[in-house]
Order: structure tokens, then sequence, then C-alpha cells
């Protein structure tokens, strides 16, 4: 992806965060830079414990940096998060059983006070966005995992945030159901041009989505590589035995490497 003139929506300089533990400090992020344009989607890979999490916390203000700055849509994440720039989307569905599904997307709107003709809208819209539509008045056990986490992605649009932050969100799927979502979520990307953060473990599924990927190593949490992607935004799944794509592939795996190495 190319540097745009526009100011970045995400950006973070110099961005340290180390939690005081009783076993001593843990230095979750140490020297952070990132910038992160409008449109981007960006997957963050690496160990355990390198920061990933935090990081994307960091951007939500669920987590205080301890030195560095960031800003995010050129304010405070303090205020972005007042403002409500983001939609949040874990790796558990996280959806209240006893709610359907489209009570479980109504809850966050009830609580901000929209109308029940704005709900109503809202969570047409953004069930059609994940594929879900007909299944709004379905209660979570009765959809597959899947299908669950795609009404946690519809919860999280709900507020038609610009950023969209997903931590791991299909980490615990199997890997026909997990390409399946990574295909529908590039064709949600390309309909709502959101910035997306994405957390995950695995190299082909941040080579598949990513514009960039960021490469984490642990001890202290930073950022090793920052690999701005070549390939085309358009992607059908055997993408994924082009050379250019293996060839990003391995790059990642090399940075991954290197990070280990770095603990011995
Ligand atoms: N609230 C906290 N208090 C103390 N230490 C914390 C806290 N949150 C995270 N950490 C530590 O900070 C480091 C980074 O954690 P983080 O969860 O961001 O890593 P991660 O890369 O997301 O890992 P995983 O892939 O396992 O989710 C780890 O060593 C973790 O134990």
């Amino acid at each position: 992806m190319q540097d745009t003139a526009e100011a970045p929506v995400i950006s973070a300089t110099s961005l340290d965060l180390t939690f005081q533990t009783n076993d001593g400090p843990v230095h979750a992020l140490s020297g952070v830079d990132l910038n992160i344009a409008k449109g981007e989607f960006v997957s963050f890979i690496g160990p355990s414990g390198c920061g990933k999490t935090t990081f994307l916390r960091c951007i939500a203000a669920l987590e205080m940096p301890t030195g560095g700055t960031l800003t995010v849509n050129g304010m405070s994440a303090d205020d972005a998060r007042r403002a409500r720039a983001y939609g949040y989307v874990f790796q558990a569905a996280g959806l209240y059983p006893w709610r359907s599904i489209e009570k479980n997307i109504a809850l966050p709107l009830e609580i901000m006070g929209y109308s029940k003709a704005e709900q109503a809208d809202r969570i047409a819209r953004v069930l059609d966005l994940v594929e879900l539509s007909g299944f709004g008045k379905k209660y979570p056990w009765q959809l597959s995992g899947g299908m669950q986490q795609r009404a946690s992605i519809a919860r999280a649009l709900a507020f038609d945030a610009d950023i969209l932050l997903m931590d791991e969100p299909f980490g615990a799927l199997d890997e026909i159901v997990r390409d399946h979502l990574n295909e529908q979520l590039l064709e949600l990307w390309a309909r709502t041009e959101k910035t997306i953060a994405f957390v995950t473990h695995s190299i082909p599924e941040a080579v598949y989505l990513s514009t960039k990927i960021v490469v984490m190593s642990p001890r202290p949490g930073r950022i090793t590589d920052v690999i701005d992607s070549p390939l085309p935004r358009e992607r059908p799944l055997d993408i994924r035995d082009t050379p250019e794509f293996l060839a990003i592939a391995h790059r990642v795996r090399e940075g991954l490497r290197a990070g280990h190495a770095y603990e011995d």
C-alpha cells in the first residue's frame, strides 16, 4: 500500500507499555512505531506474549501506554473511544446466549439510545453484510461457530465505526470454515472500506488478508518487520499457491524465526 497524503488513522510513535507485576516489570510493548492509513488491512503476527493484544487494547483505550504517543483518528485513544471510532471483535464470539442474534446486535445500540426503527435498520444492514440475513431471530446456540463469529462481527459493525479491531477472531475455527470467513472478510472490507487491525497466529491468514503485515517478537514486545504486501486487493483463495504469496509467507516466517532466536 502506498503512502497517501492523508493523515494516518492510527499512529504510534515510540510506544511503550510496561506492566508492573509481582514478578517484576513486563515490557509488553517497547519502542513501537507504526502508521496505519485509512482503508488498510493490517495483521499483527508473532509468538504468544509479543504484545499483539496489548497494542490493540491501547488503540481501544483499554490499556494506557507508559511512554510514547498514540493517536486514533487524529485524537487521543480515549477521545476516539468516546467518539466510538472502532468496533472490537474478540476470539470468542461473546454473544449473550439468552438473547437472539438481533437482540445481541441491538444491545449496544439500545444503550446508546438509538430509536427502535434505527436499530432495526442497522441490524438488517449488518446482518446482510455478514451474510446472516434471516438468522436474526435465532439464538447463538442455534448457529455454528463460524456463524456466531460473523454475528459478533455484525455487532462490531453496527456503530458504523471506521476502524475494526479484530483479536484472533477465527483462531478457534477449523481451517475450511476459516478460509471461507477470510474470503468473506475481504469482501466485507472491500465493500465497507474500513481500516482493519487484525491479530493472528497464522502466516497464511496474515498474508492472505493483509495490505500490511506487522511481525512482532516478545521480551520486550516489539515490531521486528513491517511488510507492505504487493498482492492485489482482489484475492481468490488460490492466490495462496502463487510465488508472490509464498515469498511474503517466507519473509514472515524468517521474521518470526529471528524473533525467537533473540530470546535465547
Ligand atoms: N494486565 C496485565 N498485567 C500484567 N501483564 C500483562 C497484562 N496484560 C498482558 N500482560 C503481559 O504482557 C505481555 C504481552 O501480552 P499480550 O497479551 O499483548 O501478548 P499477545 O502477543 O497478544 O499474546 P497471545 O498471542 O498469547 O494472545 C505478556 O507477557 C503478558 O503476560
